[in-house]
């Protein structure tokens, strides 16, 4: 604790404490990848408050005491806020409360009152209108300067591009991003042996400072507003006041917010939100409580960092400690293998956990996690439980480096750690846990493109055990398919005479279809101009293969890694025996080409009034790079393309979250 280090010591500590904080700051909010529980950070921080406290020439300018967030990524252009964008004083006790309001009630002589709102966790972002419509959106960056990311705000459909009243403001709010969306995020990401968000803040984050909007438009974004820092031709004099504008002019608020006139009202709304937090469809680490009245507010003043009219009630820290027994894998349906911890049951923010996330076989090594490790877990809100450290002085003696898998625990093939993955994979394009998956890869529209064979037929002859392997397809009976729903004796044929027109397709379609990571279908065409036929490729080396312009080490050996598969060399004569064609006809070269643009697969909803083309002439370009367009708006939607007085598919498409494009953005991905 402070109180007992001399000042020598103090200021060796302290330089460490910027040092260390400053590294974790770098990774947190320029890389959006923590490397350490917030609560670790927090440690640290109070920590050199309280040194900083006691020996005040201690303090230094550049102090993370002294600063708001962290360095601005490149590719983004800066902007200057008007005011700075602050942080906010936490407080962590019912007693760090009550001595915020004995603070408050001793600046101010006149009566006051507290708004509570939740402190989403999220990105604070700045808004700009001018006279009703939407200029310009900046991150908060370093308090004083930010990043220009209009392009990619503009994609959230929540953020309205014209007020309902013609008003020149700026308004200030959270972005974030709704749990379940952070959860199927980082569900992909773990698939595709990407590295994961820590949190829905850090996804938020990583989103919107992403150089690419399809990215951002693609995640599911939302925003509360929290704040109208300047506002022309109308007052406010409160802050719940100026939420209720917000309100009024189309500008999103959270609806979860209270006026209380005393600190013990506040505890009460602290203590009822704790409670529901985990039942909130976004993620909160707090509440934010606000002296009301702007007059307090000008009283009251800020510090370098901070309003001191506010303060944020951080929630504590969920985490416990418990025993690791085993350790299960599985396999997902891309073929990635994902360690889960099983644990002693042990109680956590409300909840008997007795599973939690081990991330991926190099997190488990960095860590060195072993069974019978005592290991801390963290839960925050709803997000899965995850293993966060072991506790290595509870390690008992005998215990053993942990043994990791080497087979495949559905098919017991091999697993692959290829060189730019953090998990482990299971490469057996027949393993029943990705099996569906190859199989309607297979015969997609890019791929073999089997007329009326879409995936959930693929997937339904997998269950009636019609087809295994994708060589199977080529082998099917007519009364095999009758046992199949809604198909009836026209269909059939028509079915199978799809399938017997696929063998004619060119290579780059077959490699394409045998779903081998990292060839997509730009790879496929360039290995099968080059290699001429399957088995040219089956015989490449990895150096022959990185010969190729845009190809490297990686996609080389996840080739190579294929075709070592012994089910790969069977799968391969059968389909050979099946008479499907395994040379490269160079005249699909275009067609595939113009296949594989932004918008190729995607269910498209066009509305509205458009301004440089009809509806229909719109549609036609669509369907030329791809799409397939549809009428009404559902789940499958992938895009609403919205013109003027766009009506009922608009509401549809943002109640269900639809990313809703213009007419000017359309234009951009087809002509290139
Ligand atoms: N794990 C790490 O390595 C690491 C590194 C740096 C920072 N951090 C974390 O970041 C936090 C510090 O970040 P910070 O400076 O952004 O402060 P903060 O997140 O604690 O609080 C300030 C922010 O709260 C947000 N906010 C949410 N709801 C709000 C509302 N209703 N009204 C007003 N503001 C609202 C705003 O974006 C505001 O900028 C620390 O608590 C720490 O846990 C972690
Ligand atoms: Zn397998």
């Amino acid at each position: 604790m402070a109180e007992d280090v001399s000042f020598d010591q103090a200021r060796k500590r302290v330089d460490e404490l910027i040092l260390l904080l400053d590294q974790y700051s770098h990774q947190y909010y320029v890389m959006d990848q923590p490397t350490i529980p917030d609560e670790e950070y927090d440690r640290l921080y109070r920590e050199l408050v309280e040194l900083e406290e006691k020996y005040p020439t201690l303090v230094q300018n550049d102090s993370p005491t002294q600063r708001v967030g962290g360095a601005l990524l490149e590719g983004f252009s800066k902007v200057q806020h008007d005011t700075p964008m602050l942080s906010l004083d936490n407080a962590f006790s019912k007693e760090e409360l009550q001595e915020f309001d004995q603070r408050i009630s001793k600046a101010l002589d006149s009566a006051y009152a507290y708004q509570c709102e939740l402190k989403m966790d999220g990105l604070a972002v700045s808004l700009k209108y001018e006279e009703g419509k939407f200029k310009q959106a900046v991150t908060r960056g370093n308090g004083t300067e930010g990043e220009d990311v209009t392009t990619n705000v503009k994609t959230i459909r929540s953020i309205p591009l014209n007020l309902k009243e013609p008003l020149t403001l700026e308004a200030r709010g959270e972005i974030y991003m709704p749990k379940t969306s952070f959860i199927a995020l980082n569900q992909k990401r773990e698939e595709q042996g990407a590295a994961v968000f820590a949190n829905p803040r850090n996804a938020a984050a990583g989103t919107i400072r992403n150089l690419d909007p399809k990215v951002t438009a693609s995640r599911n974004l939302s925003v509360f507003l929290y704040s109208l820092p300047r506002l022309e031709g109308k007052a406010v004099d409160s802050q719940s006041g100026a939420l209720n504008l917000m309100d009024e002019l189309g500008l999103k608020t959270n609806p979860e917010r209270r006026v209380y006139e005393s600190i013990e009202d506040v505890w009460d709304f602290v203590e009822e939100y704790q409670n529901k937090r985990s039942d909130l469809p976004y993620e909160i680490d707090g509440i934010v409580i606000k002296v009301n009245e702007l007059t307090n507010q000008e009283k009251l003043g800020y510090t370098v960092k901070a309003p001191k009219w506010a303060i944020a009630y951080k929630f504590p820290a969920e985490e416990a400690e418990t025993r690791l027994q085993t350790v299960e894998w599985s396999v997902g349906r891309t073929g990635v293998v994902t360690p889960t911890a099983i644990m002693d049951a042990v109680q956590l923010a409300g909840t008997t956990v007795q599973r939690a996330s081990l991330h991926n076989v190099d997190l488990m090594k960095e860590k060195d996690i072993r069974l019978g490790d005592t290991v801390v877990v963290r839960k925050a809100g709803d997000i899965i439980p995850e293993v966060i450290k072991v506790v290595k002085d509870k390690r008992p003696d005998d215990s053993q480096p942990y043994d990791y898998p080497t087979h495949c625990p559905v098919c017991g093939s091999e697993l692959m750690h290829l060189e730019d993955e953090v998990a482990l994979r299971c490469m057996n394009p027949a393993c029943s846990a990705q099996a569906k998956e190859k199989l309607s890869h297979f015969v997609s529209r890019n791929a073999m493109n089997i007329d009326g064979l879409g995936e959930r037929i693929a997937e339904q002859m997998y269950d009636e055990a019609l087809v295994e392997s994708p060589a199977d397809f080529y082998y099917l009976k007519k009364d095999q398919l009758l046992k199949l729903d809604k198909i009836a004796d026209k269909s059939a044929e028509n079915l199978l005479k799809a399938i017997e027109n696929s063998k004619e397709n060119s290579l780059e379609r077959l490699i394409f279809g045998l779903g081998i990571r990292h060839v997509g279908t730009k790879a496929a065409r360039l290995l099968a101009e080059e290699f001429l036929t399957m088995e040219g490729l089956r015989q490449a080396s990895k150096e022959q293969i990185e010969a190729i312009e845009g190809m490297g080490e990686v996609i080389a050996e996840s080739i190579r890694a294929f075709f070592a598969l012994e089910e790969v060399d069977h799968l391969l004569k059968r389909l050979k025996e099946a008479a499907v064609n395994m040379e490269y006809k160079g005249k699909r070269k275009e067609e595939i080409e113009q296949k594989t643009t932004f918008f190729t697969d995607k269910t498209i909803v066009i509305t509205g009034k458009l301004e440089k083309f009809t509806r229909s002439e719109l549609k036609e370009k669509l369907v030329n790079s791809g799409a397939k367009v549809t009428g009404s708006v559902s789940r499958n939607t992938d895009y609403l393309i919205a013109g003027e007085d766009a009506g009922s598919k608009l509401d549809k498409a943002n109640e269900l979250s639809i990313p809703v494009l213009n007419e000017q953005q359309v234009l951009e991905e087809i002509d290139e």
